[in-house]
């Protein structure tokens, strides 16, 4: 197995150097095969290698580990909500290995001894999961899961709404179309704390 060597990585997430380019390239000159395409033709000679290195960086979350992400916490005099909201991800759909891309909100509230992350750590922990072959729901419920074990807070919320490109582009063909989904945890199941989480997140 052939992997991107360090000078290659640079800029790409961690993961990505785990990522086997030569036998994504080899299934790539297939699927130009399959499809009708010459792969031998000039602008698409170098096409499989383009689509590894571009798999590399869009698969490269199989292969990252949240804990490196959560692992460094802090103390602080925090015990009231802590929300990151509209940070913008790509991911893929498992289905079809097209993209669906949108927005997650993801908020806690720190554990009772203010053990809190930082802030790019919330959107960095999106990254690590959205950068696998994915469903929604499922994206939703392992940001929030992932925080729930590594920084055992009080509560957690995760809002995450994409727009699915095979709902836009092929199939139904609905672009524009948005899908919302949700994972609480702890005590943001309380109504009057999820009420003022989602007010937040809305902007009202
Ligand atoms: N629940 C869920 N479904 C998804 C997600 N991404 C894509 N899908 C759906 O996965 C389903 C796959 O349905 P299938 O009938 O097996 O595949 P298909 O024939 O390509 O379906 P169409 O997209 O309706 O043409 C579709 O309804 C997609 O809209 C997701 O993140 N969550
Ligand atoms: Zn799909």
């Amino acid at each position: 197995m052939t992997h991107l060597d360090d000078d290659d990585v640079f800029g790409l997430p961690p993961g990505a150097a785990a990522v086997d380019l030569p036998r994504i390239e080899a299934a790539v000159r297939e699927i130009l095969l399959a499809v009708g395409e010459d792969p031998d033709r000039s602008g698409l000679v170098e096409t499989p290698q383009r689509v590894a290195r571009a798999y590399a960086e869009t698969f490269a979350g199989l292969h990252e580990n949240p804990e490196e992400v959560l692992g460094i916490t802090f103390d602080m005099d925090h015990e009231e909500l802590v929300l990151v909201k509209d940070i913008p991800f790509y991911s893929t759909c498992e289905h079809h290995l097209v993209p669906f891309h949108g927005v997650a909100h993801v908020g806690y509230i720190p554990s009772h001894d203010g053990r809190v992350t930082g802030l790019s750590k919330l959107a960095r922990l999106v990254d690590i999961y959205a950068r696998r072959p994915q469903v929604q729901e499922r994206l939703t419920s392992q940001v929030a899961d992932a925080l729930v074990k590594h920084l055992r807070p009080r509560g957690v919320i995760v809002v995450i709404s994409c727009e699915h490109m095979c709902m836009s582009m092929r199939g139904v063909r609905k672009p524009g179309a948005h899908t919302v989904t949700s994972a609480v945890r702890g005590q943001l199941h309380d109504p009057a704390t999820r009420a003022e989480a989602m007010s937040l997140i809305l902007g009202r």
